[in-house]
């Protein structure tokens, strides 16, 4: 059985680099292309996976070759598909991306399938969501599925991880009460709160805020600072460094952060948060060291053996 169930987005990510990014209507040549990966949820999964958490994804993905290959994908991070739904009506969910060389870009997000997991997905899957340690859930499906699942798992006794991404200004209040750890970046903290967030102290603040709307623990990261924590049951900000490392890319180390924390309060629920949340920043701070999102997801075969 499942003990980190995941309710969540997959995206295939085309990704193309250009020297210069094209004009409209212009075509420029690029010089290499690949294919990714990507979707939060996905991502979230596949890292607690790699810690060795037995995992189930709900999701959908379109019946098409890159629904196929995503399924592969989930099949060889050792993820349950049993609840990975293939539709006719929408395609698999797809980011195209263009970099230039400076490594700015453009990207086009079609969330395709990603929209149609609902209520009947969560029914089949019911079982399993019920009888898991941990749920996690953020926005890249629609919200109102997002919201049900968690109300489902909360109403069993099943914890639940909230990443609100992307950030929504007019997020149901709901979602607060729902979570017993909320976790969001800085540009998520400042989009639900209005409040700059540049640093632990005004993560703390916003912590607190969000607090108030009724969480029970918060956990803003914030980048190679670690993260801020502050609970219900400890209401004094709490910062959590990461420690110092050589960034090369940095994508997906927030989805990292999270799948890696779903591992921890699944397989060691008696750890205390701060030490749950310092291994997480392990996990995530070996993520920025290797490029691109799942490809620089850690195993647990090649981690210190004390993270476990
Ligand atoms: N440069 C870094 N050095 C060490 N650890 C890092 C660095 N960047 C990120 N991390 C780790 O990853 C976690 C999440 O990073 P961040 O707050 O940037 O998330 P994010 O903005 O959601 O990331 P992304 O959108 O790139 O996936 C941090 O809390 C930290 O543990
Ligand atoms: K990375």
């Amino acid at each position: 059985m499942a003990q980190v169930v995941v309710v969540g987005s997959c995206m295939t990510d085309l990704v193309s680099c250009t020297t210069r990014l094209p004009k409209p209507g212009e075509t420029v040549i690029g010089h290499k292309f690949f294919i990714g990966f990507g979707g939060k949820g996905a991502n979230q999964c596949v890292q607690a996976a790699r810690l060795g958490a037995k995992t189930s994804m709900i999701c959908e993905v379109g019946k098409d070759s890159f629904g196929n290959e995503y399924i592969e994908n989930f099949k060889r991070n050792e993820i349950s598909t049993e609840f990975v739904g293939q539709t006719e009506d929408a395609a698999t969910g797809a980011a195209s991306i263009i970099v230039n060389s400076e490594g700015e870009n453009v990207i086009v997000i079609v969330p395709g399938a990603n929209l149609l997991v609902d209520s009947e997905d969560l029914k089949r899957a019911a079982d399993v969501i019920c009888k898991a340690k941990v749920i996690v859930c953020q926005l890249e499906i629609t919200p109102a599925t997002s919201l049900e699942a968690l109300k489902m798992a909360h109403a069993s006794g099943v914890k639940t991880l909230f990443n609100p991404a992307p950030a929504q200004a007019d997020l149901h209040p709901q979602f607060y009460t729902l979570s017993d750890i909320f976790c969001c970046n800085e540009t998520e903290a400042e989009i639900l709160t209005g409040l700059p967030v540049g640093n632990p102290e005004d993560a703390g603040k916003v912590g607190s805020l969000l607090l108030e709307r009724g969480c029970k623990l918060v956990i803003v990261t914030l980048g190679a600072e670690g993260c801020v924590m502050i609970s219900k049951e400890d209401p004094i900000p709490k910062h959590v460094a990461a420690g110092k490392v050589k960034a090369m890319d940095t994508t997906g180390a927030g989805d990292s952060f999270v799948g890696a924390l779903a591992f921890y309060l699944a397989y060691y629920p008696n750890l205390s948060m701060e030490e749950m949340i310092r291994k997480s920043n392990f996990i995530a701070s070996v993520s920025v060291q290797a490029p691109g999102t799942q490809s620089s997801y850690p195993y647990r075969k090649d981690l210190p053996r004390d993270l476990f």
